[in-house]
């Protein structure tokens, strides 16, 4: 007689946040008419792993739970795949109580029951003015925020927040509706098209378009959310293999970002990790997979915090490497790699620890690049050999290939410029026709960046014969910027320049199409400079590309170009900055070379040298902002004219 088989326990199983997200809307109904995952044609899918799957086939279900192990619902999963046709459906066992703005998820039972009556406008992004004056006339309206996994332009709490200010000024209620992304964009369209009607009912829907400025409270929330490049939390990952300089390279690197004193630094080096973190793994694959999504777990939350980790295993597995990336995305990082790529004969001729020669003798099993392979990155923002080079020479690649990404920039030091090379000018009077390097790029020729479409740091074209483009920018192009620009002309005339430099001017923000300030213009007429013809003009990205050098007034001006064009940090200085430079640089360089030389050796943007606005502080604060444009703008215009320098 056999005994029957007592039945399998569901297995548990804790889902990924966009399934996650589903399993809410599926929870509730409003994912209807779905009512399970796995429908036939539908997105909203569940993946099991191989052994969770096949036991949740023979337990006739899975149990899903939250990431802290909370059971939230029982999925039926049909003991064969052919019989899945109708689906997995959902038994919910509890509702998620936790999360930022949990109280504003409502079913659309409630939403249906609370808020009858109002236009719904779907909402997945920080409403600008233009968006809002539309949003008001509609009258009672419910903003229905889309906060799911991948769906928002900003992360969903910041959605949420932004959604909930909006709402202050309308008459409005909020809801938050977790409608992930699943990465098909016709199926999410069509899913969302069908979340929104249900949640509507018979309401009206509004769809909103595209257009307008952020109101400033609402810039503030989605600047906050995304912190400039240089705020933002970041990992650098220095992969290659035993003996190829990662640690030395990270620690030189550290000691430069420590002796900056701007960024709190965390060190997660290899041989440290495996002493404390990962102390008992093993070099097995399945070991160093396990060490490596430490270091990357770790890594994330220091970025989560916006600090910089450096990190410096070997990390030999492309799939690895990436699902760290992943990690410190998700945790809203920024994630650097840098591949040190010194070739296996140069890392064994070293053979610092003298592994290699066990490794060979076979005493060492699964040694990298001997019995364990290492998988070269494909994806590295900086490509490193450090054969032959001097440690400050393969570092200055790191840090220039940094500072092009705008998420930390160490370039000013002086002490990586040869303290004999510091006083000299960088381009001797023989070697005007030269294309112009910087001192630790003289070997350049050895090191590969994958990004080949940058451009190289300054070279001499047909452009020498333009007239240099100078473009001035403040904030709204009416006060300090254009009295910059009209100055500038007249200065240039007055030095015989006027067809070797052009000037404009723009805004950061503010009025298209207005005329100066009335009493800074004042302070032009005095000085016999028309600006009867001035209109003022938005800063575009084309302005900024079009331009030779940009002077702003102050350093949030400069940073607010900077976070969006990082790669033009050679070019962007505030006034006072540039004059400083001009100042400091001792060389009788003029136009281009001039810039290119301020751009390698530029003294930092200090508040202290910013222009404040005297815009609406009356004709005293007006006056004294003109005398110091004027006087740094004898500085700046005459130097890059090659006029004679006035020395202050
Ligand atoms: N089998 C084998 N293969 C490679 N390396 C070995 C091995 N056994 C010990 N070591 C020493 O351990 C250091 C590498 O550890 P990592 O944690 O960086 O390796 S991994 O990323 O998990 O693959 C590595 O240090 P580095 O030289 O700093 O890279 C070696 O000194
Ligand atoms: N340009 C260079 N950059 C980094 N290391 C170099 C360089 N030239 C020689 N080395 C030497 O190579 C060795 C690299 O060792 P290490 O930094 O511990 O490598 P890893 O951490 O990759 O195992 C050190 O002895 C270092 O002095």
């Amino acid at each position: 007689m056999s005994t029957p088989t007592a039945p399998q326990p569901a297995p548990q199983h804790c889902p990924s946040p966009r399934e996650l997200d589903d399993l809410e809307l599926l929870g509730h109904g409003g994912l209807a008419p779905l009512t399970g995952f796995n429908e036939p044609g539908s997105p909203v899918t569940l993946e099991l792993p191989e052994p969770v799957l096949a036991a949740a086939r023979e337990a006739g279900a899975v149990e899903l739970v939250d990431p802290e192990g909370l059971p939230l619902a029982r999925v039926a999963v049909p003991a064969k795949k052919k019989q899945d046709g109708e689906g997995w459906p959902v038994q919910v066992l509890a509702t998620p109580e936790y999360g930022p703005y949990r109280r504003y998820h409502l079913s659309p039972a409630q939403v249906r029951a609370q808020h009858a009556g109002r236009t719904v406008v779907p909402v997945t992004d920080a409403l600008t003015d233009e968006q809002l004056r539309a949003v008001h006339e509609l009258g009672p309206v419910l903003l229905l925020a889309l906060t799911g996994h991948g769906t928002p332009a900003i992360s969903p709490v910041a959605l949420l927040r932004a959604t909930l200010l909006a709402a202050e000024v309308l008459d409005a209620v909020v809801v938050a509706v977790p409608l992930a992304s699943h990465g098909d964009a016709q199926a999410d369209h069509d899913l969302g098209v069908q979340v929104v009607r249900t949640y509507a009912g018979d309401d009206p829907v509004h769809a909103l378009t595209e257009g307008g400025e952020l109101p400033l409270e609402l810039r503030e929330v989605v600047e906050r959310d995304r912190p400039a490049p240089g705020e933002q939390g970041l990992v650098i990952f220095f992969t290659g293999l035993s003996g190829s300089g990662k640690s030395t390279l990270a620690r030189a690197l550290m000691d430069q970002v420590l002796e900056q004193g701007e960024r709190t630094l965390t060190s997660l080096d290899g041989d440290v990790v495996r002493r404390n973190l990962s102390a008992g793994l093993t070099f097995s694959k399945e070991d160093r997979e396990t060490n490596i999504r430490r270091i990357g777990w770790v890594a994330a939350e220091i970025a989560r915090h916006g600090g910089v980790a450096v990190c410096s295993p070997i990390a030999p597995f492309d799939a690895t490497r990436q699902q760290v990336r992943q990690m410190v995305d998700d945790a809203g990082g920024a994630f650097f790699l840098v591949h040190v790529a010194t070739p296996l004969e140069e890392c064994e001729r070293r053979d610092r620890k003298g592994l290699y020669k066990l490794a060979r003798e076979g005493k060492i099993p699964e040694f990298t690049g001997i019995s364990s392979p290492y998988e070269q990155p494909a994806d590295a923002d900086v490509v490193v050999d450090t054969t032959g080079r001097t440690i400050e020479d393969a570092l200055a690649d790191v840090v220039d290939a940094l500072a092009q990404t705008g998420h930390l920039t160490l370039v000013d030091d002086e002490s990586l410029v040869d303290p004999a090379e510091r006083d000299q000018p960088l381009v001797e009077p023989g070697e005007r026709d030269q294309p112009l390097v910087e001192p630790g790029e003289r070997q350049r020729a050895r090191v590969e960046t994958p990004q080949d479409d940058r451009p190289p740091a300054t070279t001499h074209t047909a452009e020498a014969d333009e007239p240099l483009k100078v473009l001035f920018v403040c904030t709204a192009n009416i006060c300090r910027s254009p009295y910059m620009e009209l100055l500038a002309r007249r200065i240039a005339e007055e030095t015989g320049a006027a067809t070797r430099l052009s000037f404009a001017s723009a805004g950061t923000h503010g009025f298209r199409e207005h005329a100066m300030d009335d009493v800074m213009a004042t302070t032009l007429t005095s000085r016999g400079v028309a600006h009867d013809e001035f209109r003022s003009q938005r800063l575009t990205s084309q302005l900024i590309a079009d331009a030779d050098l940009v002077l702003t007034a102050e350093s949030t001006h400069r940073q607010f170009i900077l976070d969006d064009h990082p790669g033009d940090f050679r070019k962007v200085f505030t006034l006072g900055q540039f004059a400083e430079s001009v100042r400091s640089l001792h060389t009788d360089l003029t136009g281009r070379q001039l810039l290119a030389a301020a751009g390698l050796r530029r003294g930092g943007a200090s508040e202290r040298l910013d222009i404040g606005d005297p815009y609406r502080r009356g004709p005293e604060a007006a006056a004294s902002t003109a005398e110091r444009v004027e006087e740094l703008l004898r500085v700046v215009v005459p130097a890059l004219a090659g006029a004679e320098r006035i020395t202050p």
